[in-house]
């Protein structure tokens, strides 16, 4: 059986800091936001996993590889950086939805997000890895055919980040819902899913469900691996052989 590990990180206590002692510049929390999106992408990503920064004050990572010591190292590193501090909660299941999930539970078992006695929890457990013929991240590289001839070249910018955006909604609902998959805009027209071990008619039926939806067309390389970059780099190689051969679904 092949496991996702989730960890769930989220800004403890942001909402309050964000306004104390009064309202502190956008431009200061936007800036500090993507610097700790930047370095906890870093700082996880020098153990083979991915972190994407959905709402930034929660952040989404793909863990495996990690164990509670590498997790803690982390926190303390952004806690000496940063003026907040993160708490993590981990989550493995063969299903990403559920491993986020159970994440989630962990992480507001222990605090609510604005509670000022709860910094740096470390909750949760981590896996081990199974063995090498069992890879336990699955992740599925979404892309809009020909966004640039089709969007970027053609419409003003905003037209073009609202069709994207509408596709990236699209996608992901539909992936949670139908197959407990966790889809990530990670920029320009590319999302990027941890997914269950799916077959290949799944990911067909995502693409038809999102042209039927909102008439955009996408393509897919899939890739596995015993960490989210070993799993994310052989779903580029499988995109890029959509590209060459002009096909929808590769590395299955
Ligand atoms: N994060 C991320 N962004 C990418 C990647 N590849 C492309 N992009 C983004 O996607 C944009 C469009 O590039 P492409 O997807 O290569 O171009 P396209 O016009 O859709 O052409 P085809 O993909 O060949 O159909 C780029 O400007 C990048 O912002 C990737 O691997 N990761």
């Amino acid at each position: 059986m092949t496991n996702t590990q989730v960890t769930l990180a989220q800004i403890d206590n942001y909402g309050p800091w964000t306004v104390t002692p009064n309202p502190r510049k956008e431009v200061d929390l936007q800036t500090l936001q993507s610097r700790l999106y930047a370095d906890l992408s870093q700082l996880v990503g020098m153990h083979g996993g991915y972190v994407f920064f959905t709402r930034f004050d929660n952040m989404v990572a793909i863990t495996n590889g990690l164990d509670l010591e590498d997790h803690a190292r982390i926190q303390e590193s952004i806690g000496n950086r940063y003026p907040v501090t993160l708490s993590f909660g981990i989550g493995t299941s063969t299903s990403p939805r559920d491993a986020l999930v159970d994440a989630t539970a962990l992480l507001q078992e222990a605090g609510s997000a604005q509670d000022a006695e709860r910094a740096e929890v470390l909750a949760g457990q981590t896996t081990e890895p199974t063995p090498a013929e069992d890879d336990d991240v699955h992740l599925a590289h979404f892309d809009v055919n020909d966004a640039t001839g089709e969007y970027t070249d053609e419409l003003d910018a905003y037209s073009t980040f609202i069709h994207i955006e509408q596709a990236y909604a699209s996608l992901m609902r539909y992936l949670h819902d139908a197959h407990d998959g966790l889809a990530f805009f990670v920029g320009g027209d590319n999302v990027i899913a941890v997914v269950p071990d799916l077959e290949r008619a799944a990911y067909e039926d995502a693409i038809r469900h999102v042209r039927e939806d909102v008439d955009m067309d996408l393509k897919v390389g899939v890739g596995s691996g015993v960490t989210a970059q070993d799993a994310g780099m052989a779903a580029k190689h499988a995109l890029e052989i959509c590209r060459e051969d002009g096909t929808h679904v590769e590395g299955l």
